[in-house]
């Protein structure tokens, strides 16, 4: 499948691993509508993505993904405004630990239930849909445990979870729809730089830090090149596509 004129709606994506996702589908020719919770950071990277590529195939609105009303919105938008919806990457998370893990319960797992439930709604032929492809953003750290994260761990391991479950579903394999989940490890994003390295809600920040420097840190392009994969093979259906720096890409 190629993705050009076709209408992806992406979360998180106005900034890090989220933007570059975007950035790949514009280049090969999709529209793109950003959704980011950030307001201004999702004005920002409009503005520097519609200068790179014609205004009509990108657009912007802001969605907390784990408020119901503002998805309806964002999917809303993506119909009106690019034409219809093909492709949903659920891409938004966050890594609070300590006090704060009740918001990446919260986010990552509620906000991409709430999305991927919505996408299946709107992807699906027999409700009006076109059919089309969901990658959930999982993690590594959904596959492996590590004491730094096991909140974040335990909500990405949901996340594949929950995932494969509908893709099992034959409401959602008989109606044109796949679903697949994309594993990366660490990221040159702020998610590790202005956290995960600085120990920010992290527990145990020395032994993430030597997890990083096993692991290595791998460019954005790298897991948005992962991503067209998953969209463009329409034999990957409930895959789960893992990608490291130190062991590359891989099936689980
Ligand atoms: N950076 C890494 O090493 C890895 C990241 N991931 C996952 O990739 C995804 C993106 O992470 P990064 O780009 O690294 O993080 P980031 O922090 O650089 O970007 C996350 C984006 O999501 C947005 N966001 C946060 N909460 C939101 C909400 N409630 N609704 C909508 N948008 C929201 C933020 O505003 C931000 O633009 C996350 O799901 C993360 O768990 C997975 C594996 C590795
Ligand atoms: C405290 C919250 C938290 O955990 C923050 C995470 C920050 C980055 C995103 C996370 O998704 C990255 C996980 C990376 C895991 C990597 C290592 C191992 O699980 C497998 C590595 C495989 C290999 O040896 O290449």
């Amino acid at each position: 499948m190629s993705v050009a004129h076709k209408v992806a709606l992406v979360t998180g994506a106005a900034q890090g691993i989220g933007r570059g996702l975007s950035e790949i589908l514009l280049k090969h020719g999709a529209k793109v509508l950003l959704t980011d919770v950030n307001q201004a950071a999702g004005d920002k990277t409009l503005a520097e993505l519609t200068a790179k590529y014609d205004q009509s195939r990108v657009a912007f609105v802001q969605c907390d993904i784990t408020k119901q009303e503002q998805l309806e919105t964002a999917f809303a938008t993506a119909k009106s405004q690019l034409g219809g919806i093909d492709i949903v990457v659920n891409n938004a998370g966050i890594g609070d630990e300590g006090d704060r893990w009740e918001n990446t319960v919260d986010v990552n797992l509620k906000g991409t239930v709430k999305a991927t439930k919505m996408a299946i709604d709107n992807l699906r032929k027999d409700r009006g849909g076109k059919g089309g492809v969901i990658v959930n953003m999982a993690s590594m750290a959904g596959l492996n445990p590590n004491p730094c994260g096991p909140v974040y761990c335990a909500t990405k391991a949901a996340i594949i979870m929950f995932s494969q479950c509908w893709g099992m579903n034959p409401d959602v394999t008989g109606n044109g729809v796949r679903i697949n989940i994309l594993a990366p490890a660490f990221v040159d994003t702020d998610l590790v730089k202005q956290q995960l390295q600085k120990g920010k809600d992290v527990i145990r920040p020395d032994i993430a830090a030597m997890m990083v420097e096993r692991v290595g840190i791998m460019p954005v392009e790298q897991v948005a090149e992962a991503l067209l994969e998953l969209v463009t093979d329409e034999s990957k259906h409930n895959a789960v596509l893992k990608i490291s720096a130190s062991t590359g890409k891989s099936y689980q």
